[in-house]
């Protein structure tokens, strides 16, 4: 395995992990890398590149073996391996993502909340209760947590963050629309959704002024006309 990876196999990595569920989940034992990239609509040479950064997995001749190949992206992606959450941040977002059951099937388990509203601390989101802030460093004192959610307003998130790296918090899962400063040895990982909104939106605009253009001049692309 490659010292360092590149961030574009490592975003790439889920993906892969979701087709392979798919496949176990149709009892498919054994693919080729060009039937796997027929279905993800990627290149072969794509996958064998990517999945030889950690040494292969495949076998000439023979593909992937999916359990295999499975197991082994999900050791990648830790998901043999249980982490622990807490969301700042206990609003529509941040009960929204403590709601969403399928992060446990990854793995993931969130295990409080902590707010600064006195009409949502108390509450309990599918069994993880919210706590004032104040309770904040009490509770990583006693609690081992993996990672902590950022989904309070983005004025508070750089302060937040801050107490969160004194407490020894490693991880940070950012949705709150602000570069955090924070200690070298800590990761972040930002989340845009209006981003991504934003380039759907850029895409959907040069498609149409793609095609406007084509009826303008009935010019094709490919060098003929479409009348
Ligand atoms: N990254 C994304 O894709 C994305 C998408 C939606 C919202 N957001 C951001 O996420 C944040 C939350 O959005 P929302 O719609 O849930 O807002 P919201 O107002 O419903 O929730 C924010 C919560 O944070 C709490 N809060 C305020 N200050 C706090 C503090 N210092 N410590 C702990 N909690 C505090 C509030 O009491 C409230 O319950 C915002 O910053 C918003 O811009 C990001």
């Amino acid at each position: 395995m490659k010292d360092k990876v590149s961030t574009a196999v490592i975003q790439r990595l889920p993906r892969y992990y979701r087709y392979l569920s798919d496949l176990l989940e149709e009892n498919v034992e054994r693919i080729s890398s060009s039937d796997l990239a027929a279905r993800m609509h990627v290149t072969a040479s794509q996958i064998r590149q990517d999945l030889n950064t950690f040494g292969g997995f495949g076998q000439q001749g023979y593909g992937y073996h999916v359990p295999h190949l499975h197991a082994e992206i999900g050791k990648l992606l830790g998901i043999d391996q249980q982490k622990y959450l807490i969301i700042i941040g206990a609003g529509n977002l941040g009960q929204a993502l403590a709601n969403y059951q399928n992060f446990t099937k990854r793995g993931f388990q969130v295990k409080a909340l902590f707010d600064i509203d006195p009409e949502v601390i108390g509450r309990t989101i599918q069994g993880a209760q919210v706590f004032p802030l104040e309770y904040l460093e009490a509770y990583l004192e006693k609690n081992a947590i993996d990672i902590a959610t950022l989904t309070l307003p983005r004025d508070r998130a750089i302060e937040v963050a801050k107490r969160l790296c004194r407490c020894g918090i490693k991880a940070i899962w950012n949705f709150a629309h602000t570069d955090l400063q924070v200690d070298e040895d800590v990761l972040v990982e930002n989340v845009h959704l209006s981003e991504s909104l934003m380039q759907l939106s850029y895409r959907m605009i040069a498609a149409r002024r793609k095609q406007k253009k084509t009826e303008e001049t009935g010019d094709t692309g490919t060098g003929e006309r479409s009348d």
